[in-house]
């Protein structure tokens, strides 16, 4: 270890701490790490070190306080040959990066495309929710209409086609193939089924430049219907991949939010009829909720956001990297440093939540019952790289949830036995612990091919392929 680098466990020549973390759940054994060694600890992933961040303190102080030392992404995996290098949320910290997020951000609240467009877009989609396997369709549609001003049919196989080339990528971005690209340079060009998801991006790069040509057709110019119009007034050029990387975190997020949603929602039917009778205080008669109505919801806004803290769909963050030396809590870290910002361990933070552990809508309600956010909800992290479609997200969820909790009456059926709370992701039975445990050991295997061959080899595959 570097001097001053963070503590960490003694790591072997070539297999690094590989060896001291369970494949199946990795979480458990950063918790007892961070037991041992404190709240920023270190681990070497093969021959890469890599700083693992717990809490509250540690993670604020990396992501806030000294935000651009750690504002940057690892480079060189599989995501980021796969989006070319290009787009938005594996670019690292730098001057592309930051036009791009500048732009994205102006777009989506000033040009025109503020509250009340983004507004119509979803309350437009609500009217198309039933809770069957359609929110993926309902978020993609949400996203793509602020991005292309398209929405689909939910049977459209346009809809089909996209959902499933992200939610493939998402899976294959996380399977031992992307282990075996990211670990053998020279089986790259080999066909093997990860070459599926650079299919799938060619496939959707395609679709969205059509959508770019009809817009330069249709446009008129100062008269902004949507993004890419935003972006052809400014910029002449539209970057695909920028596009692309909005319309897939725009996706499976919120879904897999709404999702988890309407489960803990249905089994805990107490604190449903508390949301209901709320909503019907407020919005009586009135035809459609709107985003304001939350000022007057402090019950349904604290549960929504209860909600998105116990679903934890993204619990390590998205990886960081260190853009320069720079120090933490007393720790000296170097440039170019991978740095995991384990944002489960602050949203369920014992010193920080009054019952970490369970559904309690109080973690957001002040004495008084007026909704307050505590500084430890990181759902979208903080800092220069926070959440670019938070203000999105908050409002999808809100106008979505309240218009689903209007109509239906959600009930877990008890002849199904008890409901598997666990978190879930990419809209199959797989859980983002389990999917992010993947993500640790992804990387972790990235630095040493010959574990990855071993486990390919020793495992059960099946099992290996079902528990991703
Ligand atoms: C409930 C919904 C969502 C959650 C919980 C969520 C959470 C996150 C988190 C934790 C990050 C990583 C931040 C970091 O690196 O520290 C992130 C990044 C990002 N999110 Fe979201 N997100 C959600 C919805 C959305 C939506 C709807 C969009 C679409 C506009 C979006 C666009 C992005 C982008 C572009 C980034 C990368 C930002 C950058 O690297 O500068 N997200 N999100």
């Amino acid at each position: 270890r570097p001097k001053n680098f963070p503590p960490g466990p003694a790591a072997l020549a070539l297999f690094g701490n590989v060896l001291q973390l369970s494949m199946k759940n990795p979480l458990e054994d950063l918790d007892r790490l961070a037991r041992r060694y404190g709240d920023v600890f270190s681990l070497y992933i093969g021959r890469k070190p890599a700083v693992v961040l717990y809490g509250l303190r540690a993670v604020k102080e990396a992501l806030v306080v000294r935000g651009v030392d750690f504002a940057g992404r690892p480079q060189g995996l599989m995501l980021n040959h796969v989006t070319e290098n290009k787009g938005l949320i594996m670019a690292n910290y730098g001057s592309v990066w930051k036009e791009h997020r500048r732009f994205a951000l102006m777009s989506l609240k000033n040009f025109g495309l503020g509250r009340q467009f983004m507004e119509e877009r979803i309350l437009q989609e609500t009217k198309h929710i039933y809770p069957q396997p359609v929110i993926h369709s309902a978020a993609s549609n949400i996203i793509s209409s602020i991005l292309f001003g398209t929405r689909y049919e939910y049977d459209d196989e346009v809809l089909a086609f996209i959902i499933n080339s992200f939610k493939e990528n998402a899976r294959k971005a996380n399977s031992a193939w992307a282990v075996i690209y990211d670990s053998f340079p020279f089986l790259r060009h080999l066909p093997l089924p990860f070459r599926k998801v650079f299919e799938n991006y060619e496939a959707l790069k395609s679709h969205t430049r059509r959508i770019i040509a009809d817009h330069k057709k249709s446009r008129t110019s100062g008269e902004p219907r949507d993004i890419i119009d935003c972006y052809l007034d400014e910029m002449e050029k539209v970057t695909l991949m920028f596009l692309l990387d909005l319309h897939f975190a725009g996706t499976d997020t919120t879904s897999n939010t709404v999702l988890t949603a309407l489960l803990y929602l249905a089994v805990y039917r107490d604190i449903q009829a508390l949301c209901q009778q709320e909503i019907d205080a407020v919005l009586q008669d009135k035809e459609q909720v709107s985003f304001e109505d939350r000022q007057q919801m402090p019950f349904v806004q604290a549960t929504i956001h209860e909600l998105q803290r116990l679903a934890n769909i993204a619990p390590l963050g998205v990886f960081h990297s260190t853009t320069r030396n720079t120090q933490l809590m007393g720790y000296d870290v170097p440039e170019g440093t991978l740095v995991i910002t384990n944002l489960t361990s602050v949203l369920f933070e014992r010193s920080q939540w009054a019952q970490p552990n369970h559904f309690n809508p109080s973690h957001f309600l002040n004495q008084r019952g007026e909704f307050m956010k505590p500084e430890a909800f990181l759902a979208f992290s903080a800092g220069p790289r926070v959440c670019l479609g938070e203000a999105l997200a908050r409002m999808e969820l809100f106008l979505i949830l309240v218009t689903l909790l209007r109509r239906f009456h959600l009930a877990w059926p008890e002849a199904c036995g008890g409901p598997d709370l666990r978190p879930v992701f990419g809209g199959d039975t797989g859980s983002q612990i389990r999917l992010n445990s993947t993500g640790i050991m992804i990387t972790v295997l990235l630095y040493f091919p010959s574990l990855t061959m071993l486990m390919l080899f020793l495992c059960d595959y099946c099992t290996y392929e079902h528990y991703i």
